[in-house]
């Protein structure tokens, strides 16, 4: 069984007296860097000038080019974005870590890939919210927490896995559950994940579904309403009780279909595609793609988003969400 962490069983005190320099300001930055100051923990902010830099201001933090950051801090969580971590770790965090320090995560790419390579007088660790950056603040401030992964890589100090505890509880993640992982598999699992279930899958899913009602003549509204504003509603009663709850709340005429159509849709050809998807994240294959289009300037990834953000459903959904009051600001 996989060892599970509560809030008792990480200590606060470990991070007392520690400076922790969150590199980036994005989805993930903002929320743990937000989550930790709450919780009592000393957080300054490293980035480059521009976009992010005000933002962090704003919101109260001392804000310094990348390297000022590291050379402050005691705890350095990487939170750039995956593509640009190796360029930045070489130029302007390497150079300025002190020794003891402990070099964090929240996803194992660059160190599982083999594109950072830390010195051996560092603690290395992951701390890696299961959830959006946006929810990993939004739940923290309800009170409650996202679950997080834990994993040690490195452990110069012997104390790199009570960090990597406290960390998560100054996160809110212990208000949840923590789980125990190795890089190898959070990288892995979080891709799969992504790629094939969570947000490929699901949009993907979406859009057929949206495309087969309006190509059989449907209003694009109704079409809409039925395979994407519904889709919150039915995960959500999978995310509080299982198959079980949302299937207890459904009709007996949607839940008949639920069972006999649905392995229809997600049939042999979809476990064949999703073990081929899995399959290139183990031998490295999309990790290699990923690294090289984004050395060309990634042309395959704007013209994909652009398609989509184009697409029917995007339009429709922005009018429909216009008029509901619970989508206005
Ligand atoms: N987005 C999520 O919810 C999520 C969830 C789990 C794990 N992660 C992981 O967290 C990490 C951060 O992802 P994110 O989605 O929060 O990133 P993001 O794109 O939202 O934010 C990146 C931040 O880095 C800054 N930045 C970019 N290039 C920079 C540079 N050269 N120098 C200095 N600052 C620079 C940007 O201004 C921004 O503040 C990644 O490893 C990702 O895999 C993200
Ligand atoms: C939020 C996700 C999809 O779980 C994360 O893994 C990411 O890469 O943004
Ligand atoms: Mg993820
Ligand atoms: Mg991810």
């Amino acid at each position: 069984m996989v060892q599970k962490y509560y809030e008792s069983d990480a200590d606060p005190r470990t991070l007392e007296g520690r400076t922790i320099a969150v590199i980036g300001y994005g989805s993930q930055g903002r929320g743990q860097a937000l989550n930790l100051r709450d919780s009592g923990c000393r957080v300054v902010i490293g980035l480059r000038p521009g976009g992010s830099w005000q933002r962090a201001s704003e919101d109260g933090f001392e804000v310094y080019p990348v390297a000022d950051a590291v050379r402050r801090a005691d705890v350095v969580q990487i939170l750039l974005p995956d593509e640009t971590q190796a360029a930045v770790y070489r130029t302007e965090i390497s150079p300025h870590l002190k020794e003891n320090a402990c070099l964090m995560f929240s996803h194992g790419f660059n160190i599982h890939y083999g594109q950072i390579v830390p010195p051996p007088t560092v603690d290395v660790i992951m701390v890696a919210p299961k959830g959006p950056g946006h929810m990993v603040r939004r739940t923290y401030e309800e009170g409650k927490g996202v679950p997080a992964l834990i994993a040690v890589h490195q452990d110069y100090t012997g104390n790199a896995h009570a960090i990597a505890l406290a960390y998560a509880r100054g996160i809110g993640a212990t208000r949840a559950v923590v789980l125990e992982t190795t890089f190898a598999e959070e990288t892995e699992t979080d891709l799969f994940g992504e790629q094939a279930v969570l947000c490929g899958g699901v949009t993907s899913l979406i859009k057929a579904g949206f495309e087969t009602l309006v190509d059989a003549g449907y209003a694009p509204e109704m079409a809409y309403l039925e395979v994407l504003h519904e889709m919150k509603l039915i995960v959500d009663l999978i995310y509080e009780g299982g198959f079980t709850k949302m299937r207890d709340s459904i009709s007996n005429t949607a839940q008949y279909g639920d069972l006999t159509r649905g392995p229809r849709v997600i049939g042999p050809e979809t476990y064949a595609a999703m073990q081929e998807i899995l399959e290139e994240i183990q031998n490295g294959e999309f990790a290699r793609e990923w690294m090289l289009e984004n050395m060309v300037n990634r042309p395959v990834f704007t013209a994909l988003t652009k398609a989509d953000e184009e697409h029917l459903i995007e339009q429709v959904g922005k009018e429909i969400r216009g008029f509901m009051p619970q989508f206005k600001k």
